[in-house]
Parts: structure tokens; C-alpha cells; sequence
């Protein structure tokens, strides 16, 4: 077998340019699977995870405005969740399928339903962090506060002001036995959308959904140490880590070291909310199985594989 790589796609990735259609965000897959098709076919074996964030905002937000303008009920979180990894997943799943197609690659792709068990004393329920859904002006923000006094909203990353939900620490992935049955078997496999369809263990040792959004980073790190995969890829909407991100003095990072890291990471290089759970998510992996982290945007991907692009952080 070759090198195993675990490949996670940021929600935010596959929305280009403000265009939140269907169709551009599969555009948006295709580049993707171009590239992880590339790594496949120089030897390695994939594994593929993938965010929701706006899209699983959109998704509760649509069945909000149905409620409120036809009566339909809304679907709860954790259902948008579940929606959105079929939804995501199955784009994905076809499009690595075609691209293995033309290429006359005989690769099986498989998109793995995945539920992640959370605790449900998690304190991420009783503080949201995790941001979905549209981008507001602060206006805008300050308005949907007072028409839905149970929304917060916080400012993400200098882009604007979005609604949070809970995001509580992944501790189980449910399926992940049948996901290495897979990988054995030669598949591309593509698991733990969105960070997983979150639910809680009862007494009786069954399962029950809860509302919240499980960060994919954290999910995927989680799944790459038990599947003992050798490099994690999270690709996003920037093609380097920077240090004073955003400000006058940004610089982008190539390589960096585990030490580093901690130190950017105190020095509180990373927002929270989306760098930062990245760089928790890269220093766990690093501390279990892996050997190496990249960060890079999807197109860059393939040459950030070859040491061309992103940001690599290594052991040493
Ligand atoms: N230190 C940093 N370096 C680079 N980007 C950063 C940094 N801190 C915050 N960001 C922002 O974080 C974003 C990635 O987070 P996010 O969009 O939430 O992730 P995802 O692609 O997984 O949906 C980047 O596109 C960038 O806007
Ligand atoms: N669930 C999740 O973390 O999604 P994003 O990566 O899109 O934020």
C-alpha cells in the first residue's frame, strides 16, 4: 500500500466568488478531485473528509424561512447535518468517480455515512463557536440579533459576521471499522462530512442525534490517527498559514515545525473558528500517527503534495 493521506475539503472552499449555487459548487469539487485524482494515480491512497459550514447554514436556514412562510416544519441541526453530507458527499463521490473515468483509472470511490459520537456534557453546547452559513455586514448582524434573539453571531476572520452554532469535541467515529475495511479493500474513501452527523450514547447503549456542528478539522485529525494515515491535507480558502494574518505585516508560512507551531499558536497567530481548529486539528495528528500536516487552497493541492505550495508543518 502507499502512502495513506487524508485529504480534507473546507466548506468554505467550494463556494467561489459569492456564488452559492449547486453547480459552482460542484465546479468547485471537480478541481479538487483533479488533484487527489493526480495523487491516486502517483501511488497514494486517499481518503477524503469535507466540511459543510455555509452550506449547513443555508440548509437550517432554508427550512427556517419555510416555516415561517408555508408552515413546513424545520428540520433540526443535526438532520441539516446529515443532509449536507449526503448532499456534499455525493458530489464529491461522483466527481473523483468521472475523473477516474476519463483518466481510465480502475479506482472504486465510496462515500461512508458517518455519525460521530459527542458528549453530551460537552461545553460547546453551552457556548457556540462554530460558524455557519452567510456572511453580514455588522448591520446586518445587529438586526437578525433583535428579530431572533436566540441567534449569536460573531465576527469570522475579518469577512463579516455569521450565526454560530455548538461544536462540540468529536470523541468517537461510529463507523470507523467499515471506513479501514474500505480503505483495505482499495477504495477512495470519502467519510466524516461535515465532521460527522453528531449524536450521544444513551443508557441503553444506542444512539440518538443532537444539534451541533462537529468541526471537521477536529473530526479528521481524529479519523487520520485511527486509520493511521501518514499525511493530513486540509485544504481551504488560503493557500498558506500566515503569522499577523490580516494585518499590514502578514507573512505566509512554507515550513514550519511542531515547536513553531506551539509557538505561533500562543502568540495567538490563528483565528478562532477557522485557522485555529486547523492548527489543533495538524498538532494532534502530529502527536499521534502522523508525520506530516499541509495547508493549502484546493487548487494548489496537487503541488503542495510535490513540496511546491501550501504550508507544511513537520515534526522537526
Ligand atoms: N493565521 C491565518 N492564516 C491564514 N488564514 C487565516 C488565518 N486565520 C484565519 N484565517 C482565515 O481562516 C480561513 C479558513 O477557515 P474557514 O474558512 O473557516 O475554513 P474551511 O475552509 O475549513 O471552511 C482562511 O480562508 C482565512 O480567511
Ligand atoms: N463542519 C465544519 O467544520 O465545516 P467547515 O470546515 O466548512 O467549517
Amino acid at each position: 500500500m502507499g502512502k495513506l493521506a487524508v485529504v480534507a475539503i473546507g466548506g468554505n472552499s467550494l463556494v467561489k466568488d459569492n456564488n452559492f449555487s449547486v453547480q459552482a459548487q460542484y465546479e468547485a469539487v471537480c478541481i479538487i478531485a483533479s488533484n487527489i485524482a493526480d495523487m491516486v494515480q502517483e501511488g497514494c491512497e486517499v481518503v477524503v473528509t469535507y466540511g459543510n459550514g455555509p452550506q449547513v447554514g443555508f440548509a437550517l436556514r432554508r427550512s427556517e424561512i419555510a416555516h415561517d412562510v408555508a408552515g413546513l416544519s424545520v428540520s433540526p441541526l443535526v438532520n441539516c447535518v446529515a443532509d449536507t453530507q449526503g448532499g456534499i458527499g455525493y458530489q464529491i463521490q461522483q466527481a473523483l468517480m468521472n475523473e477516474f473515468i476519463h483518466r481510465g483509472v480502475n479506482k472504486k470511490v465510496v462515500t461512508v455515512i458517518t455519525q460521530v459520537e459527542v458528549c453530551s456534557n460537552d461545553p460547546g453546547f453551552q457556548n457556540p463557536t462554530k460558524p455557519v452559513g452567510s456572511f453580514y455586514t455588522k448591520q446586518q448582524a445587529e438586526q437578525l440579533m433583535e428579530d431572533y434573539p436566540e441567534w449569536t453571531m460573531i465576527e469570522d476572520s475579518g469577512r463579516g459576521y455569521r450565526r454560530v452554532v455548538p461544536s462540540p469535541k468529536p470523541i468517537r467515529i461510529l463507523e470507523k471499522d467499515a471506513i479501514k475495511s474500505l480503505i483495505h479493500d482499495g477504495y477512495v474513501v470519502i467519510a466524516v462530512g461535515g465532521g460527522g452527523i453528531p449524536v450521544v450514547k444513551s443508557d441503553a447503549n444506542t444512539y440518538a442525534g443532537i444539534d451541533a456542528v462537529i468541526d471537521k478539522d477536529y473530526a479528521t485529525s481524529l479519523l487520520a490517527e485511527k486509520i493511521e494515515a501518514d499525511i493530513l491535507i486540509m485544504t481551504t480558502g488560503v493557500p498558506k498559514v500566515c503569522i499577523n494574518f490580516g494585518k499590514p505585516n502578514q507573512m505566509s508560512l512554507d515550513r514550519i515545525t511542531v515547536e513553531e507551531t506551539k509557538r505561533y499558536l500562543m502568540e495567538r497567530h490563528f483565528l478562532n473558528g477557522s485557522m485555529l481548529p486547523k492548527i489543533e486539528a495538524s498538532l494532534n495528528f502530529l502527536k499521534k500517527s502522523g508525520t506530516k500536516v499541509i495547508i493549502t487552497n484546493p487548487q494548489s493541492l496537487k503541488n503542495a503534495v510535490n513540496e511546491l505550495a501550501g504550508t507544511h508543518i513537520v515534526k522537526l
